[in-house]
């Protein structure tokens, strides 16, 4: 089973969309995976996912799905991510903290989480538990600690026994639930005193809120470590789209790139060029490296406005979502020792090197049998793709991400011929106006000519006068 969830959640259309433009909607829905989408050329592609959200869906019914498998695997040692994608106004915070946070009816993932939590460490009773809790925000390629504005501009450092982690960070040790919602909303207000004090809007900044859970073993002293992180990422919008300019548009440019180093990662990671992964192009991939490669079962909510003037933003959410949707990564539990016994680690990845190439290189030092025995194992921790151990719902999977990419393909190469033809009439006009100006120039050199030559007759006539 792939370690990536990917869904979709269209939120309902808001007054203003309803006021001035009625009900026009850019999908139909048509089972819970999947929705027909009509694109700003009115033409109709099909999308697939994990699981699509409707406009009438519950806050409940987001939290189940995306949340609940992976509050298990914090439980158990591996790590999470969860980040919310797509333009301003989409519907992420809303989806990531719900409205009025932390009191709301509607709570968002974030306080169902704290209560998740909360709720599986109580549920064990030989281990003591410790959840401690970061929340930053990136802007302009700055990482920000939301709970000690102090710190603004906090260094991404990288541990074999922590992994990717961030220096000084303020982490705060909450013992229940409403203690971390304490915890978070001074976060959340803190982020809006900085939002003023450098006049922005939220949306122009990306917010990570990280969860780290310890349970030690009071039996034999071993810690389990899980490290679970939320992510809100900044409006996806075009640049060209919002006609920003002056400090604006440096804020857009620092956010496309943000994305767009996003969207690269996924890309090496998805099409197999494993051996260079850029997540040093920016912070947030950089952030995020444990979360998308590494060690972590990753859940993307691609948030959409069905409505169909948004049509083309939404087209490029999906697209997102669906380069995602095929990023596999393995999965390993983050056990050690206590760290005043040991410091062993386990290793993330599995590097650069094919499969092939490794194994051979096994069989120069052992036997055939135990090289056979390694492979099983790398099989079984999933380590290594075994074609043989393909499921029908695998094989279902790969049908439709061939059917999938060829209709983004088929998408792209229509947008490519549009563009085309419109390139074509522009020079053709530029040609006729060419053309027309080469015969306007031949006229007036041929009417110089004779102007010319009457001059020359003039003078000629004159010396004639002159002379006589
Ligand atoms: N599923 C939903 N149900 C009801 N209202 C929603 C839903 N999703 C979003 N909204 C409303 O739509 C508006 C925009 O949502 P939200 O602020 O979450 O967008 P956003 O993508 O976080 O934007 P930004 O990037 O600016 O932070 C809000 O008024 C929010 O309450």
């Amino acid at each position: 089973m792939s370690n990536v969830t990917v869904c979709v959640r269209f939120r309902p259309l808001s007054p203003r969309e309803r006021n001035a433009h009625g009900e026009a909607i850019c999908i139909t829905s048509l089972d819970e995976k999947s929705f027909s989408f009509k694109d700003d050329k009115e033409e109709k592609s099909m999308f697939c996912f994990d699981r699509v959200f409707y406009p009438g869906s519950s806050q409940s019914e987001v939290y189940e799905f995306i949340a609940m498998p992976i509050i298990q695997d914090i439980m158990n040692a591996t790590n999470g991510t969860i980040f919310t994608y797509g333009q301003t106004g989409a519907g992420k915070t809303y989806s990531m903290e719900g409205p009025n946070f932390p009191d709301s009816q509607e709570k968002g993932l974030l306080p169902r989480v704290v209560d998740g939590l909360f709720e599986s460490l109580r549920s064990s009773d030989e281990v003591h538990c410790t959840v401690k809790l970061s929340m930053v925000e990136i802007y302009m390629e700055k990482i920000r600690d939301l709970l000690d504005l102090a710190k603004d501009n906090l260094q991404i450092l990288e541990s074999k026994v922590q992994g990717i982690y961030l220096s000084e960070v303020t982490e705060i040790a909450v013992m229940d639930p409403a203690d971390a919602l304490k915890c978070l909303s001074r976060g959340i207000s803190n982020r809006a005193v900085g939002e003023t004090q450098m006049n922005m809007a939220s949306s122009r900044s990306h917010c990570i809120y990280i969860f780290i859970v310890q349970q030690k073993s009071t039996k034999d002293g071993m810690v389990k470590t899980g490290k679970l992180m939320l992510v809100d990422l900044a409006g996806s919008e075009k640049v060209e789209k919002t006609n920003a300019q002056g400090k604006v548009l440096e804020e857009a440019k620092s956010i496309n790139k943000s994305l767009s180093s996003l969207g690269k990662v996924i890309n090496a990671l998805t099409t197999g060029r494993m051996n260079h992964i850029p997540y040093r192009d920016s912070k947030l991939t950089r952030i995020l490296q444990d979360g998308l490669g590494g060690n972590s079962r990753t859940a993307l909510l691609c948030c959409c406005s069905p409505s169909s003037t948004d049509a083309s933003e939404s087209l490029s959410t999906l697209r997102f979502g669906t380069r995602t949707k095929y990023l596999k990564t393995p999965l390993r539990v983050n056990m050690n020792e206590d760290k005043s016994k040991s410091d062993q680690v386990i290793q993330h990845g599995v590097g650069s090197e094919s499969c092939e190439r490794i194994l051979n290189r096994l069989r120069q030092n052992m036997t055939e049998e135990d090289v056979n025995l390694l492979e099983q194992l790398f099989v079984l921790e999933g380590i290594f793709f075994d074609p043989k151990s393909i499921s029908a719902a695998e094989l279902e999977d790969m049908a439709m991400k061939t059917i999938t990419e060829l209709q983004q393909a088929v998408g792209e190469l229509k947008d490519t011929n549009l563009k085309l033809q419109r390139e074509n009439r522009i020079l053709k006009r530029k040609l006729l106006a060419g053309q027309e100006l080469l015969h306007r120039c031949a006229r007036y050199y041929v009417e110089d000519q004779h102007f010319l030559v009457k001059i020359y007759r003039l003078f000629n006539s004159f010396w004639a006068w002159i002379l006589n």
